[in-house]
């Protein structure tokens, strides 16, 4: 559980008032690691359910907070949100285009938002990746209004500094791997690929979905609520979606089952199918995404360290401290870049098997994608074959080879 800051009833009352809810009663949320929430239940609350969350954000200020309500309240509406509640103004402080969402506490800003229905899932299935992936296209489509995004966005991490300090306390091969995905990822057309606000941590511990035993067995979660906004920034669609693919797609195996890690390349399939039915993907985001998907895996990696790292030197001890395991996100940045490395040792070869110069199978091209392969054998038989040949074109094969077996 995560409650970094003890506040009284009294200061709870108080706080609760200045956006006009009466304050019955706190109760410390015991998920999440970066900020410290609570329950509130009003007066009104007579069947005991919330109907609230105060948050008190421990690490970005205040006014982070107050460009991520401006993101939320474009969103509600559209998709499952809590857009935070206005501060109540006095008659002359208040003006129409000028509402405040967040209060002040010791230089931490304080926000009061409607608490959602639903729960977080324990597991995924394919249909609720197929939804979380139209919900994350939708999101980034939505969030195309608030120009220039880097203005509405916060500013990104600076991950390259937490690599430098983690990675000299790293094992070697360790350090390789994280250095190897980090030169990946700085090859790829980063100018060129389509850039915008992202949530950047749609994990499902992020996400509250209608989990009803009825529900879930037909396969019908839908989704209730999105959470967490507080990281959204400008940076590339295909990030986004590697983020939200690494967790969704993932069944993490506790200690008890070997810290396992199994990557559901199904999942995946339905993930993009179901951004894609909302926003369509270039080919230089397709061909990003191996890419994107390890490199997404490093930065939850350090991310994890990072939360380790400021525990230590800022004595956060107790039980009330949540840390999340940085060995599982390294062993998916190692799962995905060992498909990266096969891909990158990997090439298709197009062979016509009717070749009329030669007994043997005659090389059309080469391909490092299936899919190029695929395409040139297409063009292929549109250019040389009539009508009536295109049924029989089976001659054209293609055949998968790694480098070294052509050498
Ligand atoms: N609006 C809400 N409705 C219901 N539950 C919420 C809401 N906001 C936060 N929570 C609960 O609080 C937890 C922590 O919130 P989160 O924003 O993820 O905190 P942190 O930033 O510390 O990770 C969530 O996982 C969820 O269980
Ligand atoms: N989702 C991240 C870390 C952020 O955690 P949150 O609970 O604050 O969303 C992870 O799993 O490492």
């Amino acid at each position: 559980m995560s409650v970094y800051t003890q506040l009284t009833d009294d200061q709870f009352a108080a706080f609760c008032q200045s956006f006009g809810v009466s304050f019955a009663r706190a109760i410390p949320i015991t998920q999440g690691i970066k900020n410290s929430n609570w329950f509130i239940q009003t007066t009104d609350d007579t069947d005991g359910a919330p109907s609230y969350v105060f948050t008190l954000f421990e690490e970005r200020p205040p006014a982070d907070i107050e460009k991520m309500a401006v993101i939320l309240n474009q969103l509600d509406g559209k998709l499952p949100v809590a857009a935070p509640l206005a501060v109540i103004e006095s008659e002359a402080a208040r003006t129409d285009n000028d509402k405040r969402y967040v209060i002040h506490y010791e230089d931490k800003a304080i926000t009061l938002v409607p608490c959602l229905a639903g729960a977080h899932p324990e597991q995924t299935t394919q249909a609720m990746c197929h939804e979380i992936g139209a919900a994350l296209a939708l999101l980034h489509e939505t969030l195309q209004a608030l120009q220039p995004s880097e203005q509405y966005g916060v500013p990104l991490y600076p991950w390259s500094d937490v690599r430098d300090r983690e990675s000299q306390f790293m094992p070697s091969d360790e350090a390789k791997l994280m250095r190897d995905i980090w030169h990946a990822y700085t090859q790829l057309p980063l100018a060129t690929l389509p850039k915008g606000l992202c949530h950047l941590d749609m994990f499902a511990d992020n996400t509250l979905w209608n989990l009803s035993l009825n529900n879930s067995q037909k396969g019908e979660a839908r989704l209730t609520g999105l959470l967490d906004f507080t990281e959204v920034s400008a940076e590339h669609y295909v990030m986004d979606i590697a983020i939200t693919i690494n967790d969704f797609c993932t069944t993490w195996g506790d200690a008890e089952q070997g810290e396992s890690v199994n990557f559901d390349r199904s999942k995946m399939a339905a993930f993009l199918q179901g951004y894609e039915s909302k926003r369509p993907l270039g080919a230089d985001e397709k061909r990003a995404l191996p890419v994107m998907l390890a490199k997404a895996a490093v930065i939850f990696w350090l991310l994890r360290l990072n939360v380790i790292h400021y525990n230590r030197t800022e004595g956060r001890t107790g039980d009330n401290i949540m840390v999340k395991n940085p060995d599982l996100m390294k062993r998916l940045s190692a799962y995905h870049w060992s498909h990266v490395e096969k891909a990158q040792n990997t090439v298709f070869v197009l062979l016509n098997t009717h070749s009329n110069t030669d007994q043997n199978n005659q090389i059309v091209g080469v391909f490092s994608s299936i899919t190029q392969a695929e395409q040139a054998r297409e063009q292929l038989i549109r250019d040389q074959l009539t009508p009536d040949q295109l049924s029989n074109h089976s001659h054209f094969l293609i055949k998968e080879y790694t480098l070294d077996q052509l050498l």
